[in-house]
């Protein structure tokens, strides 16, 4: 695993990624990162190449195109005919607890609502946890998701809630990417139940100084339909402490309820609102509004894992809102990292077309970031590609909970992918490996 910051996947030298079949770029035609909307269609928006080839140098793209122009390069990758898409790009992820929630999620299925009271138990298991033990989930997490086509990924704290706990989980999220969020607010803890203002106070005082230093965003559950999260009034404390401490801006909004969280993030330039599972006409308008700035970032695993109405995915494209796909990895609402899950999903459940589907999981995430160095294929980005052991980027959402996805690695001086010859699926077989990956981190 890299360090943090480092780029993943690379090695000194240039490398031609060749035997690309379709490389699918999620850049605009000028190379930047497109603008998302209904202005310019997904699919034109993917900048497909067929029969493609990319040249890495020092783990950023120098060069893009047809593989029969393609320059030389000191070493040479033969991908054997699969896709190759952008990396994902996960804005949303709480990566960092122990112990598991498998009997509430059974409980679920049976009819019991969610309402973010099982963050206690969570919370229990995580501070008895040690660093090592906690650090060792976190990087096998890490790992899982970067063998499904993640280079990407925000982690939030959240399941700490107290100065110390709250600090090493944002020290070790710190190990593994630069995305790290501060969730002191995630709810009040079993502990502070009796004084929220108490709570409060610690979270944007003591706390968040303690936490800071090692965050790049905060991030508040705003939902008042939750005795466990926090008002509208409170969220707005909560960032305006973070903001005042050089934090970016993020926020749980309207997942149980139509409440102020949307208007709220939109309000304060947030990067990015997450959930909006409960739109009111007003929260979507201020969405259009927010375009280029607040981003609304949809996390279907969680509607699926906690059996709830999908967010209106189809109506917030078509307005014109900048939509992200993210998969909330935790343990209480969406214990998946998968964010080919996540695709089809969007597809099946939120009818978005699988290019607006990967368009929001790849550029849609790193707009979510506000990185334009990730999330496309393009010269002066980052190296970070996805190969599919597949002919086509459809496939993500033709053949759901299949592993088509993996991170490709360019450091191990690995070789080629073993052509397995075109499938029953037209694309590599299934036989054909998972490519020249590793378990490297991601970012
Ligand atoms: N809703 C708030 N936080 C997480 C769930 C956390 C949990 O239940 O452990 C989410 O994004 O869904
Ligand atoms: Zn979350």
């Amino acid at each position: 695993m890299p360090q943090r910051g480092e780029p993943s996947g690379t090695a000194s030298g240039s490398v031609l990624v060749t035997g690309i079949r379709e490389l699918v770029t999620c850049a605009g035609a000028d190379g930047r990162m497109p603008v998302l909307g209904p202005v310019v269609p997904a699919d034109e928006r993917l900048g497909v190449v067929p029969d493609a080839a990319v040249v890495v140098e020092d783990g950023v793209v120098a060069w893009v195109g047809p593989a029969a122009s393609a320059p030389g390069a000191d070493r040479r990758v033969d991908l054997g005919g699969r896709a190759v898409v952008p990396g994902f790009v996960d804005s949303h992820s709480h990566l960092v607890y122990a112990g598991d929630r498998a009997a509430e999620f059974s409980a679920r299925m049976a009819g019991r609502p969610y309402d973010g009271g099982g963050i206690g138990v969570s919370v229990a298991a995580t501070r008895a946890a040690s660093d090592d033990e906690l650090r060792g989930l976190l990087r096998a997490r890490v790992a899982q998701m970067r063998a499904l086509g993640t280079t990407t990924v925000e982690v939030k704290s959240g399941y700490g809630l107290s100065v110390a706990d709250e600090q090493r989980s944002l020290r070790l999220a710190r190990e593994v990417t630069d995305e790290t969020t501060f969730l002191g607010a995630h709810v009040v803890p079993p502990e502070a139940r009796g004084d929220r203002a108490a709570y409060l106070d610690l979270v944007c005082g003591p706390m968040l100084r303690a936490c800071a230093p090692h965050a790049r965003w905060v991030d508040v559950f705003c939902e008042p339909a939750s005795p466990h999260a926090f008002t509208g009034d409170e969220a707005r404390r909560v960032l305006e402490a973070g903001r005042d401490a050089g934090l970016g801006l993020r926020v749980h909004g309207n997942q149980l309820s139509a409440g102020p969280g949307v208007r709220l993030a939109v309000e304060l330039g947030a990067a990015s609102v997450d959930h909006c599972t409960f739109l009111t006409d007003a929260d979507v308008e201020a969405l259009v509004s927010a375009a280029g700035t607040t981003v609304a970032t949809l996390l279907p695993g969680v509607e699926f894992s906690t059996r709830s109405p999908y967010p209106d995915a189809r109506a917030l494209v078509d307005a014109g809102v900048d939509v992200a796909l993210a998969t909330d990895c935790n343990p209480g609402t969406c214990n998946t990292s998968s964010m080919p899950f996540v695709v089809a999903l969007a597809v099946r459940e939120m009818r978005m077309t699988a290019a607006e589907a990967l368009v929001a999981a790849t550029v849609g995430g790193a707009r979510a970031l506000r990185r334009p160095d990730v999330g496309r294929v393009a010269v002066g980005a980052r190296a970070d590609l996805a190969v599919l052991d597949a002919p086509s980027y459809e496939h993500l959402a033709y053949r759901p909970g299949m592993p088509l996805a993996h991170a490709l690695d360019l450091g191990s001086g690995a070789g080629s992918v073993p052509d397995a010859g075109p499938g029953p699926d037209a694309g590599p077989g299934p036989d054909a490996g998972p490519g020249p990956h590793a378990e490297r981190g991601v970012r």
